[in-house]
């Protein structure tokens, strides 16, 4: 990818109008995923087209699924649970943790060999979490020191059902093993001490695979399916993705003047920990117009300029925020007062370690920050904010937190990177602007 650096000023007046943001990435992926495992023909409207996403999609043709689009309309005829065939050459999944991990799951139940690679960020990135459990299936991995990529696949017949306790808060460990389950032999369980993104389980249940969800008496759920599963094609309505709705909407509730209405935004209890930490930060963002499209909940979000003031954030509601962290702190540097943002461990191994480079964000801006352990602590507004050049590892989410810090700041903000946008959030630019950004 050519190297895209970027210079933003203030924004001169409001944020205005109406938009809508790209499908959701998660249920993106899961689609083409589970879409090639089931038998018959599904069709996918509303597909995130970022670079993550398409990878998947090569991937998945790589394994004998056949992927076309219809206009908008993703169309994919599927293989069935256990008949895809081997690769002919290494799967790249470019920039995607979820592709890679979500990918694992299933390959190590296809009895043939898989090799996995990525960009430099991914092949940095930790595969153990997945390969630990998967190989009690009986599959064999290879993977570089410390278990990164690339990464060899031996996959297993007749693969062991697994019964795993996640020891990280992880929706992408859990769907791995989720998936493996589908061609085990007998019944697949994930306990999870803290809930993370369900859809891995509702679209299961979707494609027809019965899904048993159980709370246990520690407040955590336990996921349980039986294999050899039979997923069903059927049509699919993807949702446009909350994560990327928070780039204009912490945008919106800096910039003095703007009114935004962000239409068709999933809402889906454990991805909207944002939303409600920003309406506790004095933010006004409403919820219009709630409904249920293609099995999950979604609503239009307005929300309008509003003076911040600092936050606390426990621990527990951090996956259902997790991608939002570093455009929240860009949210905290611009509030009165103090904010804590706790429990942030996972942010160390994202596409980079987001929580030294939001840190990074903030003080070459001009907003102090403490990290204490793995809290994050952000001194709010204090003096004139922004002039400083941030650096983006290759981390999409950083390089639109720093240009919606930039959009707020008094001083233009020059980034050093922003391709990567391209991953989660194709147009994101444009987007801003017909808003009234004026990003040049
Ligand atoms: O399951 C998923 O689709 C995702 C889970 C999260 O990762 P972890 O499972 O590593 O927390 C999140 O950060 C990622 O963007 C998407
Ligand atoms: C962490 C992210 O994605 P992934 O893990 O799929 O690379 C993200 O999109 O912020």
């Amino acid at each position: 990818m050519n190297q895209r650096p970027l210079t933003v000023s203030r924004a001169l007046s409001g944020l205005q109008g109406t938009t809508r943001v790209p499908g959701d990435k998660s249920i993106s992926h899961r689609s083409l995923m589970f879409a090639a495992l089931a038998t018959g023909q599904t069709r996918v409207s509303g597909l995130l087209e970022g670079e993550d996403v398409l990878r998947t999609a090569d991937a998945m043709r790589a394994l004998g699924a056949t992927i076309t689009q219809d206009g908008d309309v993703w169309v994919i005829d599927g293989r069935g649970v256990s008949a895809l065939s081997e690769p002919e050459d290494v799967l790249d999944m470019g920039n995607s943790g979820t592709a890679a991990r979500l990918l694992s799951g299933i390959l190590a139940t296809q009895p043939f060999l898989s090799v996995m690679t990525g960009d430099a960020s991914l092949r940095s990135r930790p595969m153990r979490r997945v390969t630990v459990p998967l190989s009690e299936t009986g599959a064999v991995f290879e993977a570089r020191e410390g278990g990164r990529l690339p990464m060899a696949i031996r996959g297993t017949c007749g693969a062991k059902p697994l019964t795993y306790r996640l020891p990280v808060a992880s929706a992408q460990v859990k769907s791995a093993v989720l998936l493996a389950g589908l061609n085990a032999q007998g019944q697949t369980v994930v306990e999870e001490p803290v809930a993370t993104r369900d859809h891995t389980e509702n679209m299961l249940r979707h494609f027809g695979v019965p899904v048993a969800v159980d709370v246990m008496t520690d407040g955590g759920r336990r996921i349980a399916l039986t294999g050899p599963a039979h997923l069903s094609a059927r049509d699919v309505v993807v949702p446009g993705d909350p994560s990327s709705a928070a780039f204009p909407i912490v945008a919106a509730l800096l910039v003095p003047g703007s009114d935004v209405l962000i239409t068709g935004v999933g809402l889906n209890v454990l991805r909207t920990g944002l939303f409600q930490t920003l309406r506790e930060m004095g933010g006004d963002l409403e919820v219009l117009n709630e409904r249920i499209e293609g099995g999950e909940p979604v609503g239009d979000l307005r929300v309008r300029y509003s003076a911040l003031r600092g936050v606390a954030v426990p621990p527990e509601r951090a996956p259902s925020m997790i991608d939002e962290y570093p455009v929240l702190a860009v949210a905290c540097a611009f509030a009165e007062g103090e904010s804590r943002l706790q429990g942030l461990e996972e942010l160390r191994v994202k596409e980079s370690d987001r929580l030294a480079a939001t840190v990074a964000l903030l003080d070459v801006n001009g907003a102090a920050t403490t990290v204490e352990g793995d809290d994050l602590i952000v001194h709010g507004l204090n003096g004139e904010l922004g002039g400083g050049h941030v650096t983006t590892h290759m981390d999409h989410r950083l390089a639109m937190s720093a240009v919606v810090f930039g959009l707020a700041a008094h001083k233009p903000v020059s980034v050093d990177d922003t391709a990567f946008i391209e991953t989660s959030f194709p147009g994101f630019v444009e987007l801003m602007n017909a808003l009234g950004a004026g990003i040049r």
